[in-house]
């Protein structure tokens, strides 16, 4: 990953399948999210537990992060998780979260919330900024399942509300929620590229065949990294020159703002280059 970029890209695992660990570990996807929420059954729980404890104390040096998906903190197989997981993962993701009371006592900024029900939308602010907070994010699974939304337009109302309720914490770009069907690319593609035009950043991925398709959304595109190449060189001329503020040829202003988005467009081609 490049110092000072978010990840892009997240692969979910089921915490009762350790065989696939590897794999996704090998997938190409900036973090690998050992779930014990959802996708384990209830018989299965102790044992996906287990399975993540030995992959963290066992995961070989130089691979991507990896989080674990705990189960909701407000029952106590979600604080025995936290107990067994939360000074071995690089981070823990919180399903459910409604009220930040419930992150008190957590360390700071090592949890990325998860926002999946109206009651926890509605706190979007007040869990955002929460100091134990590294990020937030949409389940857009429960989510349409609680509200039966499934007008495009209406969830990205809901969206919306998660990127300014991170941008006002001063955290990371939210990443999108998962996309269910994973033979369906090129519904993916138009979905990343859709969500990337409302400001959110990067995707959690079930599978990984989902991850090339996610990169390739987010890449910026030749017209926009050439324009950005421009605008850093411009900046950099100006910057030699003694100038504050300066001009394209073709008239477009460029001022500190402009430099720093252009820079992050460079950083993020970098990045996920082919
Ligand atoms: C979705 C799946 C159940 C599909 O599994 P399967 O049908 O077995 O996949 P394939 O046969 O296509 O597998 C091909 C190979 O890829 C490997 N594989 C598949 N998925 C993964 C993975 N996630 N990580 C690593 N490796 C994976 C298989 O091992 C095969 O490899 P090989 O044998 O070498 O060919 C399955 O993909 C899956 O379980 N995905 C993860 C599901 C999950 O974790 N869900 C929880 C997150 S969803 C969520 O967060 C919703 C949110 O809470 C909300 O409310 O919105
Ligand atoms: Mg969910």
């Amino acid at each position: 990953m490049n110092a000072g970029l978010p990840p892009v890209t997240w692969l979910y695992v089921p915490g009762d399948r350790p065989e696939r660990f590897a794999k996704a570990a090998a997938s190409g996807a900036d973090v690998v999210i050992v779930d014990l929420e959802d996708a384990v059954a209830s018989a299965r729980k102790d044992e996906a537990r287990a399975n993540a404890v030995a992959y963290l104390r066992e995961r070989p040096a130089g691979g991507p992060a990896v989080h674990v998906r705990v189960n909701d903190l407000a029952g106590d197989r979600g604080r025995a998780d936290l107990e067994a997981v939360g000074d071995l993962a690089d981070a823990v993701r919180l399903p459910k979260v409604e009220d930040p009371a419930v992150l008190d006592g957590l360390p700071d900024g090592r949890a990325y919330a998860l926002l999946e029900s109206a009651a926890g939308l509605v706190r979007a602010e007040a869990i955002a900024a929460h100091p134990a907070v590294a990020g937030i994010a949409l389940g857009e699974q429960d989510l349409a399942a609680e509200l039966s939304i499934t007008a495009e337009a209406a969830l990205d109302h809901l969206r919306l509300r998660a990127v300014l309720a991170a941008a006002a914490a001063g955290l990371p770009p939210v990443p999108m929620s998962v996309y269910p069907d994973v033979r369906d690319e090129a519904g993916l593609d138009a979905s990343c590229r859709a969500g990337r035009a409302l400001g959110l950043f990067g995707r959690t991925a079930i599978h990984p065949r989902q991850i090339p398709v996610i990169r390739r959304a987010f890449r910026p595109g030749e017209q926009e990294t050439a324009r950005a190449l421009e605008v850093v060189a411009a900046a950099e001329r100006a910057e030699r020159e003694g100038i504050g503020a300066v001009a394209l040829p073709d008239g477009r202003f460029v001022d500190a703002p402009v430099v720093a988005r252009a820079r992050r467009t460079l950083a993020l081609a970098r990045h996920l280059a082919p």
